[in-house]
């Protein structure tokens, strides 16, 4: 059996997955796991695939370092809070000068940037990658966010490209920058997947509650959709679910599945930076919400039985549906952009958005047609912190947004709550507005606060009269 090329610890969901797709790539891996029952799991995994000539089982961390050739490349694929912090604990006096730690797992950035710093004191390297495409696409081909030193990207760019999902030929894993940014990166595509989920929630709950058609119905009108501009991989999967009945009970099976969503951090992590960073994402804080406020079902319920939870009839056209959640997906990504150039900036990152928005394309549960015109868009030279203002995007506000004027009237006369389609609505008029409400903010700071203000004619005079 040949040296093993890289060590990967933690066999679980993502570990194990990640770690065939490398033995399947040519790759020669070292696996380790903190609990033996994981690495007794895997074994017959890679037997199942005929890869065990590439795997090299080490019983704990210490034999997997060991079992590593200098410089060493050991990717972790566990939690990436403690036991991150834990793991580096044990490892860094095992290893040597020049050797690299890769966190693979979602962490974040900010624990990435002081982990590379502690890193850096004994004389080794830290990579944040960002890993998006669940199982499946850990296992044949994951989207990479790779935050780190060059070198340590040219080290590891002949294992992360062969096992990265393609776009065409295009591997879709890149070098973003260095320490955080790969793992920054990565947090805010997680941001705008709870943004996009929520969207295809709420357009469901519209074709359904709404315009009263079956899980069976709305998922041919998704597929439809799929073959269109929405074309995407969560319009795809959500199609697929709401065809699946519940084996244990009858109906849908999507009707089964309790109404109160998980959240592991991502999506709240993007909207507490973007607010940091004053780029308020709207359409993220919003699905940020919308979970927060699922879990409090027996609230709801009790709220719908004191002022009632009826809905009126709903007047929207599907049509409207398809182009105002086309709309409203533009300005999901520009907001997610917006929060990334204000974060290079801020990091002094130089992030390349086309290169984000072309690592995106293939692999990642974000995946979606419309990333090609972002990455050409940015190609093009539009600016970050406008992308919705890219010609390629004319049309389709033209459209979209006349029409998600009309779904969101719709819905919110009708009681159908938008959290992020209507926050989409409020960004695109406040953004379109010339002159806006701030005027009346800043007067009535400067009131109670004596905060000043700038006048519209430049004159030098900062305190309204109220003062004198
Ligand atoms: N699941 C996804 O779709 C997905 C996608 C992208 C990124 N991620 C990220 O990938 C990482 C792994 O997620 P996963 O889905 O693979 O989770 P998982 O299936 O729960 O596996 C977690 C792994 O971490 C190990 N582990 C747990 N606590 C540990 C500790 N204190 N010290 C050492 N190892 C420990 C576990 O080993 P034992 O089970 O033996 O304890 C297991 O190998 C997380 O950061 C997650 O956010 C997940
Ligand atoms: O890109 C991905 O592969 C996923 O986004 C992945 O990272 C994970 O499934 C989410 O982090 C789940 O996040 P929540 O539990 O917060 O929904």
């Amino acid at each position: 059996m040949a040296d093993p090329k890289i060590g990967v610890y933690g066999l679980g969901t993502m570990g194990s997955a990640l770690a065939l797709n490398m033995a399947e790539k040519g790759i020669d891996i070292a696996v380790s796991n903190v609990t033996p029952d994981l690495i007794e799991a895997f074994v017959p995994r890679a037997e199942a695939d005929g890869l065990t000539d590439r795997v090299t089982t080490a019983p704990d961390l210490a034999a997997l370092v060991q079992a590593l050739p200098r410089p060493r490349l050991l990717l972790a694929m566990i939690p990436s809070t403690g036991p991150i912090d834990e793991m580096l604990g044990q490892v860094i006096p095992m290893l040597d000068e020049g050797d690299t730690v890769i966190d693979a797992g979602n962490a974040d950035f900010h624990d990435t940037r002081r982990r590379a710093v502690q890193l850096a004191e004994h004389g080794l390297n830290f990579v944040g990658l960002g890993v998006s495409g669940g199982e499946a696409g850990a296992r044949k081909g994951p989207s990479m966010m790779f935050g780190g030193a060059q070198a340590s990207w040219d080290g590891l760019k002949p294992i992360l490209e062969p096992i990265a999902a393609r776009f065409g030929d295009a591997p879709c894993v890149a070098r973003l920058g260095p320490d955080g940014a790969g793992h920054f990166v990565k947090t805010v595509h997680n941001g705008i997947e709870y943004a996009d989920m929520q969207m295809i929630a709420e357009t469901t709950d519209l074709l359904r509650g709404g315009l009263g058609m079956s899980a069976e119905k709305v998922a041919d009108v998704l597929e439809h959709w799929n073959d269109g501009a929405l074309g995407s991989y969560l319009v795809e999967i959500t199609a697929e679910v709401l065809r699946y009945a519940d084996p244990h009970g009858s109906g849908p099976m999507v009707d089964a599945i309790l109404d109160k969503a998980g959240q592991k951090g991502t999506g709240r992590w993007t909207a507490i930076e973007a607010v940091t960073l004053g780029q308020s994402a709207t359409m993220i804080e919003g699905a940020v919400a919308a979970r927060a406020w699922s879990s409090e079902k027996p609230l709801r319920e009790a709220t719908g039985a004191a002022f009632g939870s009826a809905r009126l009839n709903l007047a929207v056209e599907p049509d409207d549906l398809e182009a105002a959640l086309l709309a409203a997906r533009v300005i999901e990504y520009a907001q997610g952009f917006r929060i990334l150039e204000a974060a290079s900036k801020e990091y002094d990152w130089s992030l390349d958005h086309a290169a984000i928005a072309e690592t995106w394309r293939a692999g990642c549960i974000i995946r979606a047609k419309m990333l090609g015109d972002i990455a050409t868009a940015f190609h093009e030279g539009i600016a970050a912190d406008r992308l919705f203002l890219a010609p390629a995007f004319a049309d389709v506000f033209a459209v979209g947004i006349p029409a998600l004027r009309r779904v969101v009237a719709a819905a919110v006369t009708a009681g159908y709550p938008l959290p992020v389609l209507s926050a989409a609505l409020g960004f695109w008029d406040t953004m379109r507005q010339p002159s806006g409400t701030a005027n009346v903010i800043q007067a009535q700071r400067d009131f109670f606060g004596y905060h000043g203000f700038d006048r519209v004619d430049g004159k030098d005079a900062r305190h309204g009269p109220w003062w004198d």
